[in-house]
């Protein structure tokens, strides 16, 4: 094997047909790593080939990446020897790795992951990259385990420039740091949030993650879907080491990662003050506490191959085209493919995860941050969300806490706080064994958390109300979850408004839609096998996207589905009734349910907003995430619609009878008295109905203004670009 130092010296010609691929040993979003071999010097090396067809940046991005990399020169970042063009790809040859990523090893050989001390080695090494890096203005922007290379010697190298820009160029690569690149796992909350932009500290908080990652053999919140992630990471506390769970784990270890993940990216070290932390003063040299971490495995091809097997081996199992969808986004998300886009049909699969409640449940689970894990014990736990999280207080760290957390039963409530909590359904219903959760609200000390519109009714009654919706009308299971659904959408789009508030001046923004980018295979930096599906979720994409392909940034793309969103609502697939009596209204203009004229803030068209050039606008997120709220709202309003037909019915045909009702000494099972008080009973509840889903509306309408005001600004945003032009013409 040749030690990395003696490739610097060897110049490696820029002809592929000097090189013989062997093995793949990798595989990312963009591009396929072999083990081959030079050979007119019969050198080891890697070549990295880039589709640049599946690549999401242009040529020139991807020709200054291999350019940057061709200068590094430092023993931990990994750095090009070359790169050229072979038809449709970009051959990038590298050292050879001969022990892969930190991330394969474990998938290998540690799934819960390493030990401390070779968790110190490889963080300690991965900083002094990332000083370099820092100090000659890259932000590196996709640090994990995946881009973190081992090789026998127990060399440690920082790789990956697909994603990496640098701070001093100008002009449209400047502009790239305030798009939407990473992998949602290891994305600082600025990142994430719209047009805040960020800078070097990102790479830190990257850091944390990739620490946590180390230490438990995956990363935080990697079992959730990517908006999950996103909102997770925006409005939860920040994850960390907990001081129970990771007993095995130092103070000095968890303190550090604790300095690393405050999502104040003004209160991060940076890596020159982190690499004087103890924790590193304390690290092994890499030959100790790293090379008897592959001492006894096999070639790093053979693991390649295995995991292959055993990814194919579990996709196989879940044929169903959906399934495989299914399995693929999972895998590759968990994995950390970089990636990834959000998609509508990918968010409406969220929202159904939502009817099983495990937006709330999943809270519970192993990733939360750590001011939740004090808390596990408590059976009945609450969601609480704190929209003021710009006033988050610090701990004694300086660590930020409270944005998003459960809060313990035994707290003061005199804020207000959604509480899922488990319920027992009517016994008649054949569904009694199945346990849904009612959604109350109520007050805790955490602060006025919810704003009052999200029901708009006191909120004593609120509570009572959701919990009679689950309790009366537990026959009826899709209309409670309707209700706890809505909710929680009510819930997560507060906090995102809250946070699009904050940001209301920036010019820029990420755009969370559009298809989700993923490699045909089951696990990309796991380095599986393709997935060779005729028809498959990739070729699907493939050939979506690039038809639809407007406008490529970075690994993020628009594509003519985002902008046809903001033109045509979708029409959703529950079947509705007339509006008569609803202040809602067919319109013509997006073909979709409308708020009333008479409504509408004076001096506003819903003509002016229908023909709307939007491709330059950075609204363009924005109207997505309220058209998707307020379509899914708008699915729920018309279920909850359809539903009171249906359960009149469905009540009125039980062996041609009102459900029953409690034995009274008064009633004492007079039928016929009962029968006209349950009507009545019925009717009520019918209207209570009525009036909550006049509510709702209400709560639509006023999500609809909002929209039609962003299409205002963004009308006056064409107007003035246009102005603009014509004056320069
Ligand atoms: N020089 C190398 N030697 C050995 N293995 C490598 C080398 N470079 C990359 N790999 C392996 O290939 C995998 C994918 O490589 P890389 O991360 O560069 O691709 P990518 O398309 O940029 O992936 P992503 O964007 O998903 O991180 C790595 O996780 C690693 O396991």
């Amino acid at each position: 094997m040749t030690s990395s130092s003696s490739y610097y010296s060897r110049s490696f010609s820029a002809n592929p047909r000097d090189y013989k691929l062997l093995e793949e040993v990798g595989f990312g979003a963009s591009a396929t790593v072999y083990h081959a071999v030079h050979i007119p010097s019969n050198e080891q090396v890697a070549v990295k080939v880039l589709d640049l067809d599946r690549c999401n940046s242009n040529f020139d991005d991807i020709r200054r990446e291999a350019q940057t990399m061709s200068l590094i020169d430092h023993p931990n970042v990994v750095r090009a020897f070359c790169s050229f063009v072979v038809d449709r790809s970009l051959w990038v040859v590298m050292p050879f790795m001969d022990q892969g990523s930190c991330l394969h090893l474990m998938k290998v050989a540690y799934p819960d992951g390493f030990e401390e001390d070779a968790i110190g080695s490889v963080l300690k090494e991965t900083l002094k990259a990332l000083d370099y890096l820092h100090r000659h203005g890259h932000i590196h922007r996709d640090v994990k385990a995946g881009n973190i290379l081992l090789d026998s010697n127990g060399d440690i190298k920082l790789a990956d420039f697909g994603v990496s820009a640098c701070m001093f160029d100008a002009g449209d690569r400047q502009r790239s740091r305030n798009t939407f690149v990473g992998t949602p796992c290891w994305m600082a909350p600025e990142v994430l949030q719209p047009g805040t932009g960020y800078n070097f500290k990102a790479d830190i908080w990257s850091f944390g993650i990739t620490a946590l990652e180390l230490a438990h053999g995956h990363a935080p919140f990697s079992k959730y879907p990517p908006m999950k992630v996103l909102l997770m990471t925006i409005q939860n506390a920040p994850p960390g080491l907990d001081y129970d769970r990771d007993r095995k784990f130092s103070k000095s270890f968890k303190e550090m990662v604790a300095m690393c993940l405050v999502k104040d990216p003004t209160k991060r070290p940076t890596v020159e003050k982190l690499l004087k932390h103890s924790f590193f003063k304390q690290a092994k040299p890499p030959e100790l506490s790293v090379k008897k971490l592959f001492a006894d495995l096999p070639p790093l091809w053979n693991r390649v191959k295995a995991l292959q097997l055993k990814d194919a081996a579990q996709l196989a199992l879940k044929r169903m085209p959906s399934a495989e969808q299914e399995a693929i986004s999972q895998s590759e998300y968990k994995r950390g493919v970089s990636a990834w886009n959000f998609d509508l049909d990918d968010l409406k699969a969220q929202a159904s995860s939502v009817e099983n409640n495990d937006g709330f449940a999943e809270m519970r689970e192993e990733d939360e941050p750590k001011s939740v894990s004090e808390y596990k014990d408590t059976t009945d736990f609450q969601l609480n969300v704190d929209k003021n999280s710009e006033n988050s207080q610090e701990d004694e760290f300086g660590l930020e806490v409270g944005v998003y957390h459960h809060t313990p039963q035994s707290e003061k409530r005199n804020g207000l706080v959604a509480e899922a909590s488990p319920s027992t359904l009517d016994k008649d219903t054949g569904l009694s064994k199945t346990k849904i959760q009612s959604t109350r609200i109520r007050k805790t000390q955490s602060g006025p958390l919810v704003p009052g519109t999200v029901l708009g009714h006191s909120l004593p009654d609120r509570g009572s109300t959701f919990e009679r919706f689950s309790c009366y009308y537990g026959h009826d299971r899709f209309l409670v979850k309707i209700l706890n659904a809505f909710l929680h959408f009510r819930l997560e789009s507060e906090n995102q408004s809250s946070g699009d508030k904050s940001s209301r001046d920036s010019r820029r923004a990420p755009n969370f839609s559009g298809p989700l980018m993923l490699p045909n295979r089951a696990s990309a930096n796991s380095l599986s096998a393709p997935i060779k599906s005729s028809g498959g979720y990739r070729d699907t994409l493939d050939d979506k996207s690039k038809t639809n392909l407007v406008q490529i940034k970075g690994r993020f793309s628009v594509t003519r589905e985002n902008l046809d969103l903001v033109k045509d609502i979708p029409v959703s697939s529950v079947s509705r009734r007339s509006s008569q009596g609803s202040p809602l209204r067919k319109s013509a203009s997006v073909g979709d349910w409308m708020p009333d004229a008479k409504q509408m803030p004076v001096g506003q068209s819903s003509k002016d907003s229908a023909n709307i050039n939007v491709s330059a606008s950075p609204l363009i997120p924005h109207l997505q995430n309220l058209f998707h709220q307020t379509s899914i709202q708008q699915d729920l309003i018309m279920n909850l619609l359809n539903s009171l037909q249906p359960a009149e019915a469905v009540d009125a045909s039980q062996n041609g009878k009102l459900p029953p009702l409690p034995r009274t000494p008064e009633n004492n099972g007079n039928i016929e008295t009962t029968a006209s008080e349950r009507e009545q009973l019925l009717l009520l509840k019918v209207s209570e109905l009525q009036a909550r889903m006049m509510n709702l509306t209400d709560e639509l309408n006023s999500e609809r203004l909002k929209y039609q005001q962003l299409q205002q600004q963004l009308n006056a945003l064409y107007s003035q670009e246009q102005n603009g032009k014509r004056g320069v013409a």
